[in-house]
């Protein structure tokens, strides 16, 4: 009789429809977060994400969903995403009330590292084994590393500039940050810059995509992490073997600084691996051991170097392009550094060179390389209200920085625009601007390799462009990049090289 009535659907399509249905809407109608705006399917499947990480415009799309629904926004079934003015301090600067997500799980190559670590103890602890190599005094005893690979840095422009052939820009910033890394990181020459092939280059964005990739559905992320390594698609596989690339020459450099180690106890402790060689678990005294140390020396290289010389490659290309932007940091450069200098000590440089330290902060502003997402779980049991609307516990809340340093409300209507005179209007400003500023992310978490990174930043830009006139090769004066998580320029950059003579400032030819 029962079978009269009811209409004869096969079974599993029926009653997987009935099961979609069902769960599409209480996505939609009855989920804590149905009321939060955001496109239709991200509030149904992480997939969304996936899709948008594989356009390599992330930033870009994350941006365009807060123009379009303001600034909360549902980009998956349980992740928000954050531009309103409270949302860092309430996201980032909450202290332990607010973990890394399972997300970052995804960038485990060894064990978790200082990066992906979700156990906030173990993390302070490690913070403080780390703090002393990233300090002013352990940066100021890199700075011969610094300079040594300036000047190998000059030789190749000077070549250039006799032969008058062009160079990427792009490559040799690169294979000087590599170089710097392998040194500073764990007295490692990778000499990149002397065999300037880019496949010296380590396979950085590789595990980055890979890892975003993995952690854009961190729910389903220990099965994902087994089941891709029997997927046949290659590109897939090409970025696991990138992965394992990076492993080997981080395993390789460890074991030879272990054995170092034992032989030199009592030698000054310059690079960063140096110290935590010698950190001891402050209750049971044991040593960090293979694994953790290859863990964090993989981190180094992943964090510090591709981040850096991406960021200046981009400070180069807003300067190119904007040649009467360019010509004001030459003169203030003129007017402030000695000519021909070696390189540059990056003491003091951020006050006493205004116009170039706008430069910087607006390329960070416009163009952060850090876009990937960043985000905390609410562990707090009632949740919390972010933006004046409440958020329930495990909730997944990021803010993605290029979304925040382009939102119109923060910035103005010309928040897409490279002008680095909105930094230079008034201090009040500036510092009321500097608190929406977070290119190293913000809190306890932040970046630690910061000051690496800017004293790199400094010390390379003064140096180029007080001794060299440089012109860029193409016409195109668009500066456009591409995201795998860290955003890059997405061309090379071609310049002509001219040697200055003192007092040789350079007229750009556009002027
Ligand atoms: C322009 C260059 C750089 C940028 C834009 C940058 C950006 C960032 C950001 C946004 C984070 C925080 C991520 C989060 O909240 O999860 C971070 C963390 C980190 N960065 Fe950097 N970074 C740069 C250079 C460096 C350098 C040179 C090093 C080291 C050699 C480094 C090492 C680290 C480490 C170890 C962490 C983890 C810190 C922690 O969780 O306590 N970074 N970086």
């Amino acid at each position: 009789m029962l079978q009269l009535l009811v209409p004869n659907f096969p079974p599993i399509p029926g009653g997987a429809f009935v099961l979609v249905t069902v769960y599409v809407i209480y996505q939609r109608l009855f989920h804590p977060l149905a009321k939060v705006p955001g496109p239709f399917w991200a509030s149904l499947t992480d997939l969304w994400k996936f899709q948008q990480l594989l356009s390599l415009q992330w930033p870009e799309k994350v941006a365009k969903a807060h123009e379009t629904y303001g600034p909360i926004v549902r980009l998956g079934p349980n992740d928000v995403y954050f531009t309103s003015p409270d949302s860092i301090q309430s996201i980032y600067k909450s202290g332990r009330s607010m973990p890394k997500s399972n997300f970052y799980s995804a960038f485990t190559a060894f064990k978790p590292n200082i990066f992906g670590m979700q156990d906030e103890d173990l993390h302070s602890q490690r913070r403080r084994q780390m703090s002393r190599g990233f300090s002013k005094t352990g940066i100021s005893k890199m700075e011969q590393v610094f300079d040594k690979n300036i000047i190998q840095l000059r030789k190749k422009l000077d070549k250039c500039a006799e032969s008058q052939t062009s160079v990427d820009l792009k490559e040799v910033i690169a294979y000087y940050m590599y170089d710097v890394l392998g040194e500073i990181a764990f007295d490692a020459t990778f000499n990149s810059q002397t065999e300037s092939r880019p496949e010296c280059l380590p396979p950085i964005n590789e595990h980055i995509f890979l890892s975003c990739l993995l952690g854009s559905s961190s729910s389903i992320l220990s099965v994902s992490r087994k089941v891709i390594h029997h997927l046949p698609i290659p590109w897939l596989q090409n970025l696991l073997e990138g992965r394992k690339a990076l492993q080997i020459t981080t395993e390789k450099c460890v074991r030879v600084k272990m054995e170092q180690a034992s032989e030199e106890e009592d030698k000054e402790k310059v690079n960063l691996l140096d110290h935590l060689l010698a950190a001891k678990d402050p209750e049971t005294g044991a040593r960090l051991d293979f694994e953790d140390l290859a863990s964090e020396a993989f981190l180094f290289i992943v964090a510090g170097s591709h981040t850096t010389s991406s960021t200046l490659t981009l400070l180069f290309a807003h300067l190119l392009s904007n040649p009467h932007i360019l010509q004001q940091v030459v003169e203030e450069l003129d007017e402030n550094l000695p000519f021909s200098e070696a390189a540059y000590s990056d003491v003091g440089l951020e006050n006493k060179l205004p116009i170039l330290t706008a430069c910087v902060r607006e390329n960070f502003r416009i163009n952060p390389v850090f876009t990937m997402p960043l985000p905390r779980v609410i562990t707090a049991p009632g949740g919390i209200d972010i933006g004046g609307m409440h958020i329930p516990q495990g909730t997944n809340v990021s803010v993605c920085n290029y979304a925040i340093h382009r939102s119109a409300s923060i910035w103005g209507p010309d928040s897409n625009r490279f002008d680095p005179n909105r930094w230079l209007r008034n201090i009040e400003d500036t510092e009321s601007m500097l608190n929406y500023l977070m290119p190293f992310g913000a809190g306890h978490r932040a970046c630690i390799g910061r000051n690496i990174a800017m004293t790199n930043i400094y010390k390379l830009s003064t140096t180029l462009l007080r001794n060299y006139n440089l012109e860029q090769a193409s016409k195109e004066r668009e500066v456009k990049t591409q995201s795998v998580g860290l955003d890059e320029l997405a061309t090379d950059l071609k310049v002509w090289i001219q040697k200055r003579d003192e007092g040789n400032t350079p007229v750009p030819q556009s002027l």
